[in-house]
């Protein structure tokens, strides 16, 4: 089996974990780390994010691979926390990139008409 089919179920499975863990739900901050922060609100989710985003840029920086994927999946993990509190899924995110696929950055950017390199 390809690494990508392995894993291909893993944003879903863990999207239906983090839903599991929704205040409504009966998510509970005492044995869920994932509970606390639906609970806590957008602020400190969207915090979290901001946090490992920078950390992201620092590992990168430093470019130490095993810091770098460490911190890109510290992201979409809060990501994933953060679309679940907004009731969204991965799908909705992967159909984007879908929809994407195959339209050059640069040709998208024209369209909007702000053109130029990024
Ligand atoms: N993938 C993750 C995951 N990635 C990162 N983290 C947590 O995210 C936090 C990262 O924050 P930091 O690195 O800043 O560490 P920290 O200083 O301890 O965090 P803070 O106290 O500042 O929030 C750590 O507590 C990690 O354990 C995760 N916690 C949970 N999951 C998944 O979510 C599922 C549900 O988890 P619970 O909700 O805890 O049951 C788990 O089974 C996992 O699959």
């Amino acid at each position: 089996m390809s690494p990508t089919a392995e894993y291909a179920d893993i944003l879903a499975r863990l999207a239906d974990t983090l839903e599991s863990r929704l205040p409504e739900r009966g998510g509970d901050p005492r044995s869920s780390y994932s509970a606390g922060l639906l609970a806590r609100g957008p602020d400190a989710f969207l915090k979290k994010i901001g946090e490992e985003a920078t950390e992201l840029v620092m590992a990168a920086k430093d470019g130490v691979p095993e810091r770098i994927v460490s911190e890109a999946a510290d992201l979409w993990f809060h990501t994933l926390v953060a679309l679940t509190h907004y009731k969204l899924r991965p799908e909705d995110v992967l159909r984007e990139l879908a929809r994407r696929e195959g339209v050059s950055g640069l040709a998208e950017k024209a369209a909007r008409g702000s053109g130029g390199a990024p």
